[in-house]
């Protein structure tokens, strides 16, 4: 007996709205048709907010080059692409993405991307000085400034008193660093766990409140608490007040001044309160550049114990172009560029200028290399086409109001009027261009 036939598009509906994998498929007008619960988390997104409006304009500023459009454009897929952005809720988002044409009978009639979330993969495999698995104490810290003095002695009693403390520093200045060596500074320290506010959910934060329930002694290090929405900081903060046990260390980081931060609501004032009996400020490499030479020479010895290199240090000149830059990304950035050197250097015992990267040499001249004159045109053979002749307009523009507010990017982005999301991500996406060319 022949079965009877069963509609079987809700079960496909319901494959698609329960899948861990996000699913966004459009139209060919670029009209969102289906999307999923799990690319509403990626993208930080209500579905609300995306019926009837078109893709490009929904992700003009949000997203890289949308693949689904270009899909659409050319109707091949494309396949195996990671992204990192910044979606709508500020969280830092890397996905890899496979994006395909949809077809009817040959016509085009729409496509479909495929997004794979590996935020917490990569944050976990971003660890650089990690890789000799040696524990992070005070001997490790780089600090001839006197700012950098203070805050290790800071630190130190920060260790002795074992009150919550807050670390306050731009992305990259050492704040995990020195959290895990106020952590290690105990004699019974027990595990050092990193909740990475960033990537955090309501899932994560329950798990937590289940380890710190088993936990005896340890450090609870939240990472960055101001990328968390503002319900989920009320939700860690339950959980913290809840936990509070003598064994147990808290720390958390924050990336700007939290006064400002609690005012622009991206900080909850009690979160704030819970870590501050002690507050720990970090100063930018670029008001300390006494520790730059310092902190290379250390990477340098560590680098021949581990690899057998025989870098010793760097030339004069290197020096003082290491002096001259401003380095934005603080000692996280001084150390990947130490990483790409090191990695062709091995052989060599001084580093000079013609290791350094392209991309370093061409970051370190005045305005990014570019000057208003650079943007006339006097001939046809200097046409380029436009997207190229924009983008680098806008690096031109972008570099130039940052240097006009000292690298603060809340203020230039304010100048700019646009968020301060939208600003580092035209920054990230600037330097990877930088990167590739
Ligand atoms: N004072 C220092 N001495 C030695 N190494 C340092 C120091 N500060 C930072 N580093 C190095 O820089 C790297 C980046 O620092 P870290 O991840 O702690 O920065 P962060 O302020 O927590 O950045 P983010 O806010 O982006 O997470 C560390 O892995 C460490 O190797």
């Amino acid at each position: 007996m022949e079965r009877p036939k069963i509609d079987l598009n809700p079960f496909y509906e319901h494959a698609i709205q329960q899948a861990e994998i996000g699913v966004h498929a459009v139209d060919t007008a670029g009209t969102t048709i289906i999307y999923n619960r799990k690319m509403k988390q990626i993208e930080g997104l209500e579905s609300a907010e995306l019926m009837d409006r078109s893709l490009l304009e929904l992700f003009r500023f949000d997203r890289e080059d949308s693949t689904l459009l270009r899909v659409l454009q050319t109707g091949e897929p494309i396949l195996n692409v990671k992204q990192t952005y910044w979606n709508r809720r500020g969280q830092e988002i890397t996905t890899i993405n496979d994006t395909y044409p949809v077809r009817e009978r040959e016509k085009l009639i729409g496509a479909i991307e495929l997004s794979r979330d590996v935020t917490k993969l990569e944050r976990a495999m971003y660890q650089p000085l990690k890789n000799n698995e040696e524990p992070v104490t005070f001997a490790s810290i780089t600090a001839v400034s006197t700012s950098m003095q203070r805050v290790v002695e800071t630190a130190k009693k920060a260790a002795i008193a074992r009150l919550p403390a807050l670390l306050i520093g731009e992305s990259g200045t050492g704040k995990e660093f020195i959290a895990e060596a106020i952590h290690q500074a105990a004699a019974d320290a027990g595990q050092f766990y990193t909740l990475y506010c960033h990537s955090a959910d309501q899932e994560l934060i329950h798990q937590l409140s289940l380890e710190l329930k088993e936990l005896e002694n340890g450090t609870i290090f939240c990472e960055r608490i101001d990328m968390m929405p503002h319900e989920l900081q009320s939700h860690l903060l339950h959980v913290l007040e809840n936990c509070r046990s003598n064994g147990i260390y808290y720390i958390a980081s924050v990336a700007g001044d939290p006064v400002e931060l609690i005012a622009s609501n991206r900080l909850l004032k009690e979160l704030y309160y819970f870590f501050s009996s002690l507050s720990i400020q970090i100063e930018p490499l670029r008001n300390r550049k006494e520790d730059i030479v310092p902190f290379t020479e250390s990477y340098f010895e560590k680098h021949r114990l581990q690899y057998g290199s025989a870098i010793h240090g760097l030339s004069e000149e290197v020096k003082r172009l290491f002096f001259l830059y401003d380095w934005p990304g603080n000692l996280k950035e001084l150390e990947m560029l130490l990483d790409e050197i090191a990695s062709v250097a091995a052989a060599d015992e001084i580093v000079t200028p013609d290791l350094l990267p392209a991309h370093f040499l061409q970051r370190i001249q005045p305005d990014g290399g570019r000057k208003p004159e650079d943007f006339v045109v006097f001939s046809k053979k200097e046409l380029i086409p436009l997207d190229a002749y924009l983008q680098e307009a806008e690096n031109y523009y972008l570099q130039k109001a940052l240097n006009m507010y000292d690298g603060n990017v809340t203020k230039a982005a304010e100048a700019l009027g646009m968020s301060r999301q939208n600003l580092q991500y035209r920054l990230r996406k600037m330097k990877k261009n930088e990167g590739q060319s």
